[in-house]
């Protein structure tokens, strides 16, 4: 837990223990306060150096021990850390891999700190819902000064070494043998007075305008905060370190972690952390898993198309120093693409260079353009990315089929299309795979990986691997129409657009849906993606356009309620933001400030008069229930489909590709804390006024689990039917 060990004749050396990450369980906290006390007592020790072991310091609390945490009067880990300061001998922390959270309260606590020059720290606290509990958040404003604080307390950010030099945190960097160099400053310094290196006793670095720089750090957490309480929380106990000595700011510290972990947005936060490693132990229907499929190495990509998509999907490439082809059809396209590129690099690279990073990542010689599908002759992975007309992405798999290296892996970045079709038109299908990135695909975390019917693990495997190269979190769904996100996608958007028709403006759904936390409503996200898209698919399927059969009722198809609204929108050419206009008015095409739009609220009425449709007012709750648990209905049946192979892949999914607000833990775990019999009755009470609207019947595996008694999220899977072993 700590292991304690003499180093030469007058140091000891504490290191703490608790694999993989050095967490600061109830037990490592313990072990520290010994060694400590240790030290101290023994009068030939003149000074102490705090390590972590397997080259990483800590990762802070454990977070596995929260929901177990009893209130008390002072946590044992501020205890330690205010120890460590009052010890009468120098301590020094010697920082390798990161000191987050707990790990760098531990280290601020003591009186010196070196750090090696890939470490990282940080307070990310607020990520989890709540906020540097052991003293944190009144050192470190005395140490670096308070806007510094801010920034790093409220929005959970890692700082490199060099970086958190330059604030101050840490005193010197080193390159190799941290530990080896701790020991020498720690000998270098026995003796001399340890009260300047006392951080509770420092005041707080003051500013002419600190009541200036509080509030509008205040205003500014609030306005991109969307409902989550811990980065105001962490506004507040920075605020009591400038307001109140160290003492009472450590009173306010503590009454404000009691209050946001008892607020259930930890609990909600706390999930999302653990789930996205969950996601990452893939397990197929069949019962293969990550435990035994290895991926292989990519050292050379592909990316077919430099549309949007595609010069997102080369940036993440070349940001994760592989070698990429980049190819297109003409020279024109490829030189727009190339272009693209180049500048999306430039951005990046800058970033990283104001983050203190190395830029490397612009070298021109492993970023090969070219409109010659040869040049895929020697890639070990090619990601198409052309627009979603499965007749040329067929075009495309086939003549990869005959190019590329047998042992290549080909990827579709489809967001619905079929991956077992355009598997077949390939001599290799076990080696096709769909991954789904989400735009700008340099920029979001999600990667939906699709596996298809003869999809093999290995195959399965690099695709996962491949996105946390691309340091994206990838989440294994099966194969069908819309996958995951987007097949829950479409009864949302389904029900945001009968609101309209009943009588709802575009701007009351979407403020119903951002003020539950969403960062936009379904209308201005439609704006966004282009209200084209949706049109495209519609008539591919025959909902609309040229295959829709003559004499079809306006507002049904197959006997179900449909809305011809965006189609019609379509007709006029409101494309959305692009256009300058679709749900909302722009002030351009192209523009971003949605306006509402009195052209709309004319269209409607003539809409409803002409279909007789008798406008009713929609009270918000039902807006955000319609919206919200179709959505989630929807997400009980692919559970039950097997599509998701447990809850905890929908949320992340919905979290990091369709900006569901991580303190609702997702929609998956939002059903569990509103309760499923709440979320049923729900769906019962709207399916019963719409019955022409099969979405809001209660999936049967939400009905099940209800009559089981609501068991908990995690135990929902093991009560999805198992395939009959006949199929
Ligand atoms: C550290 C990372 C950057 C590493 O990333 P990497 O990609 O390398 O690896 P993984 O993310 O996959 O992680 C590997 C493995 O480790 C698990 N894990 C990581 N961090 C923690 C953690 N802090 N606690 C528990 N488990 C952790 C992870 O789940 C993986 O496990 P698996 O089974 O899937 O293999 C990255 O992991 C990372 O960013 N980690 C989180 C860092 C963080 O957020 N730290 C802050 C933690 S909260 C905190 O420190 C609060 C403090 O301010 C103190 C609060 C005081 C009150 C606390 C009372 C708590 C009770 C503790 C007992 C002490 C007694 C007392 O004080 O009363």
């Amino acid at each position: 837990m700590a292991q304690y060990r003499r180093a030469g004749a007058a140091v000891a050396v504490i290191r703490l223990h608790n694999a993989p990450v050095n967490a600061l369980s109830s037990a490592v906290v313990q072990a520290l306060a010994q060694g400590v006390k240790k030290a101290d007592l023994d009068p030939s020790v003149k000074a102490v150096v705090i390590c972590g072991a397997n080259g990483k310091f800590s990762a802070g609390a454990d977070i596995r021990t929260f929901s177990s945490l009893q209130p008390r009067d002072r946590p044992a880990l501020a205890e330690t850390v205010s120890l460590i300061e009052r010890s009468q001998k120098p301590v020094v922390a010697a920082i390798e891999g990161v000191a987050l959270g707990g790990g760098l309260e531990v280290a601020l606590g003591c009186h010196y700190r070196i750090a090696h020059a890939q470490a990282r720290v940080g307070f990310p606290e607020v990520l989890l819902g709540i906020l540097p509990a052991a003293e944190g958040t009144q050192r470190l404003p005395r140490l670096i000064g308070i806007p510094a604080a801010l920034d790093l307390i409220t929005t959970g950010r890692h700082v490199l070494a060099a970086e958190a030099l330059k604030l101050g945190i840490i005193d010197e960097i080193v390159k190799e043998n941290t530990v080896e160099r701790a020991i020498e400053l720690a000998s270098k310094v026995s003796g001399q007075p340890l009260g300047p290196r006392k951080i509770s006793l420092k005041p707080v670095p003051d500013l002419p305008d600190m009541e200036a720089i509080l509030s509008e750090a205040l205003v500014k957490v609030k306005r991109k905060a969307r409902g989550r309480l811990s980065p105001e929380m962490c506004i507040q106990a920075i605020k009591a370190a400038v307001q109140l000595p160290f003492a009472e700011g450590v009173e306010k510290e503590r009454e404000l972690f009691r209050f946001l972990l008892g607020s259930g947005q930890a609990k909600a936060q706390q999930y999302a952390f653990f789930a996205e490693r969950a996601v990452e132990k893939w397990t197929m229907p069949s019962g293969t898993s990550w435990k035994t499929a290895s991926a292989q190495p990519i050292r050379k990509a592909a990316v077919i198309g430099l549309g949007t998509m595609g010069r997102g999907i080369v940036t993440s490439l070349v940001k994760a120093k592989m070698l990429v082809v980049a190819l297109e059809q003409d020279q024109k396209q490829l030189d727009i693409g190339r272009e693209a590129v180049t500048s999306l690099l430039q951005w990046e690279a800058s970033k990283m260079q104001q983050s203190g990073q190395s830029q490397d990542i612009c070298d021109p010689a492993r970023l090969q353009f070219t409109l010659d599908f040869g040049a895929l002759r020697d890639v070990d992975l090619v990601i198409e990315a052309v627009f979603e007309d499965m007749a040329l992405k067929k075009e495309i798999f086939r003549k990869l089929s005959t190019i590329c290296k047998p042992e290549a892996f080909l990827c579709t970045n489809t967001s619905a299309l079929d991956i077992d079709e355009i598997a077949a038109v390939t001599s290799h299908p076990h080696q096709v795979i769909g991954t789904h990135f989400f735009s700008p695909a340099h920029v979001m975390k999600l990667l939906e990986v699709i596996r298809g019917h003869h999809t093999s693990p290995t195959t399965i495997a690099t695709a996962m691997s491949l996105a946390k190269t691309l340091n994206k979190v990838g989440v294994l769904v099966g194969n069908c129409f819309g996958f995951v996100g987007n097949r829950m996608m479409a009864p949302y958007v389904e029900q945001a657009i009968f609101l309209l028709e009943e009588g709802c403006k575009p701007e009351e759904v979407d403020q119903a849906v951002e003020g539950f936390g969403f960062h936009m409503g379904p209308f201005r996200m439609l704006d966004l993606a282009g209200l084209d898209v949706g049109w495209r698919s519609r008539k591919g399927q025959g909902l609309t356009g040229p295959k829709l059969a003559p004499g079809t009722p306006a507002r049904q198809r197959e006997s179900r309620r449909y809305s011809p609204l965006p189609d019609f929108l379509c007709e006029q050419g409101r494309y959305g933001q692009k256009a300058g206009k679709g749900w909302y008015l722009y002030e351009k095409p192209g523009g971003r400030t949605a306006n509402p739009d009195p052209w709309l609220y004319n269209f409607l009425s003539e809409y409803r008069e002409t279909h007789g449709i008798k406008a009713r007012f929609v009270d918000q709750e039902e807006i955000l229930e319609r919206c919200l648990y179709a959505l989630i209905n929807e997400g009980f049946q692919i559970l039950a489909d097997r599509i998701a192979s447990a809850p905890e892949d929908i949320d992340v999914i919905y979290i990091y590709g369709y900006g569901w607000p991580t303190h609702r833990g997702g929609p998956m775990f939002h059903a569990s804390t509103v309760g499923l019999p709440h979320v049923l009755s729900r769906l019962q009470k709207y399916s019963e006024a719409h019955p022409d609207i099969p979405k809001l019947q209660p999936s049967p595996f939400l009905k099940k689990l209800v009559a089981l008694g609501s068991p908990p999220l995690r135990e929902w899977v093991s009560h999805v039917r198992q395939p009959s072993s006949k199929l």
